[in-house]
Parts: C-alpha cells; structure tokens; sequence
C-alpha cells in the first residue's frame, strides 16, 4: 500500500486528522524509565499503544533519537509500528536535503534502514535534491513550505516575480516534482492565512502536514478552517510536546491519551 492510499485509509479508520509527534526529550523522561537503557524505545512504544486510537499516525523527529545515539531505539520502534499498527503511516521527520549523491543514501536511511512511510525534505537545494526519494515510488515525500517557526518568514515570505517563495515551492511540488503522486507540503498552523493560500494554490488532493498547534500555540479552528480539503481531511496535524509530556491526574500515559483524544475531538468539531 502506497503512503497515500494508507494516508487515506487512516483518515478514515481512525476517524482523525491528528498526528502524534514522537520527540522524546531525555530531560523529560518519566520518573520510572530513568536511566534505563532502552528508555527513549520504551516512553514512544507507552506513547503508542495510549495515543493510537485517536490518531491518522505517528511522526518520529530523528533529531531526538540520533542526539542521544538511539538509532537503534528508532529502528525498533518503527520495526514496532509496522508490526502492531500497520494501518498508521510513519511520517519520518528528517528535513532531509543536500546533492543527489547524498539523497540517495539518506533515502535508503528512512526507507530502507527505518522503513517509513514518508519522510520531510527541504526544497532549497531543488528538484534533484529530492529525485532520490521519488524513485521509492509507494513513499511519500513531504516539502517544506511554510514552516511553523517565525524564522520561516526570513526567506518564505521573500517576493519572487511578485509571488511569496513558499507559494512558489507549493507550486513546484504540486505541479512538476509530484511525479509519484505521493507529495506533500509542510504548512504550519501558526500561519492559518498561508495555510489557506497553499490549500487554495494546490487543491484537494495534496495532503498537508501541519505542526503548530499545542506547544506552539496554533489555533485548531482556523487551522482547520484553513487547510482542510472539500473531504473535510487532507491534513495531519501534528501535536508533539502537548501530548508526550502532558500534566494529569493517574499515570502519564492516561493524561497522554487524554490530550491526545480532546485534540482529536476538537479537531473533528471543527472540520
Ligand atoms: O515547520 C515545522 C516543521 C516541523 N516541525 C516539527 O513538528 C514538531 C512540533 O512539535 P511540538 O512539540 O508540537 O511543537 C517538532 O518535531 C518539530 O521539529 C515544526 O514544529 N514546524
């Protein structure tokens, strides 16, 4: 199954546009997976199996894992997902670009060593940058468009021929680099006007990763307002830091699903 087809049937199934962000902090650990060596495996897999329910799937932040030298933690959870959750897309959030040469080995790295579904690129280096991940054919690739950072606007909102060059990245990647069909762009929620211009500029049928809400303060109503498709989906909003280090009464993992299935609901109240 392509990363769009599982995309599709996830929205559905799962009745959800909501993505859990996979950022595990090791200052942030929970009290009884301190010091153990498998930690970082273990808070993701209790993250997992709590949050699964309410979500279309799940996004792995490969600087949390690689900074703590936890590839091998990664390997295993994604190994995991496949295995208990094979109808939830693994988003790999990499921001992967650089020459060919190179994406070609750092495509093999998140298809082939981490076996994700899709996994985030930066258009800056331009379309041979990212060629290497198209010819995995089924995965999906997401671009950066317009980020959810306020540093984004430094060079996203520079004019070019009177268009704002995240609108011409939306342009390029919906109309010359889709040539699998399984592209999409990275939009954050804390630009919900942006949000609504890419959705405008590409239409329907490109799915729309959107970080942004939760720590970073995005709105969920004008986020759906602004970027869901005329199918009410057409987005994985991403929630990390909210959910994974979630304050509640009973076990950690009970306040995570908590945050985890309100954020769903409110999503879903809203598109
Ligand atoms: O524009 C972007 C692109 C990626 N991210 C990533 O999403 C999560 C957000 O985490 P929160 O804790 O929900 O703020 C994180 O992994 C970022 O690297 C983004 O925030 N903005």
């Amino acid at each position: 199954m392509s990363f769009i087809q599982k995309l599709n049937a996830a929205w559905a199934s799962s009745d959800s546009l909501l993505m859990v962000g996979l950022d595990p902090d090791l200052t942030r650990m929970p009290d009884e997976l301190k010091g153990k060596p498998d930690a970082i495996f273990q808070f993701c897999k209790q993250v997992i199996d709590a949050t699964a329910p309410f979500v279309c799937g799940f996004k792995p932040q490969i600087a949390y894992f690689a900074a703590a030298g936890a590839e091998g933690q990664l390997e295993d959870l994604c190994a995991y997902l496949r295995e208990q959750y094979p109808h939830l897309p693994i988003v790999l959030d990499a921001k992967r670009g650089d020459i060919g040469a190179t994406a070609t080995q750092y495509a093999q790295e998140v298809f082939g060593r981490y076996g994700a579904d899709a996994v985030t690129v930066s258009p800056y280096l331009g379309a041979d940058s990212v060629e290497p991940y198209l010819e995995w054919e089924d995965r999906g690739v997401i671009v950066l468009c317009r980020t959810s950072n306020p540093g984004g606007s430094d060079l996203q909102f520079l004019m070019t021929d009177g268009v704002p060059l995240y609108l011409r990245v939306a342009d390029l990647v919906a109309n010359k680099w889709n040539k699998t069909g399984q592209c999409g762009l990275v939009v954050g929620a804390t630009f919900p006007n942006e949000l609504a211009a890419v959705r405008q500029a590409v239409g329907d049928s490109l799915p729309l990763l959107v970080p942004g809400i939760g720590a970073q303060g995005g709105d969920i109503a004008a986020t759906c307002a602004a970027g869901c498709n005329a199918q009410k989906t057409g987005m994985m909003i991403n929630s990390s830091r909210a959910i994974l280090y979630a304050q509640g009464a009973g076990h950690w993992t009970e306040a995570a699903a908590s945050v985890a299935k309100q954020t769903r609901d409110d999503i879903n109240a809203h598109r």
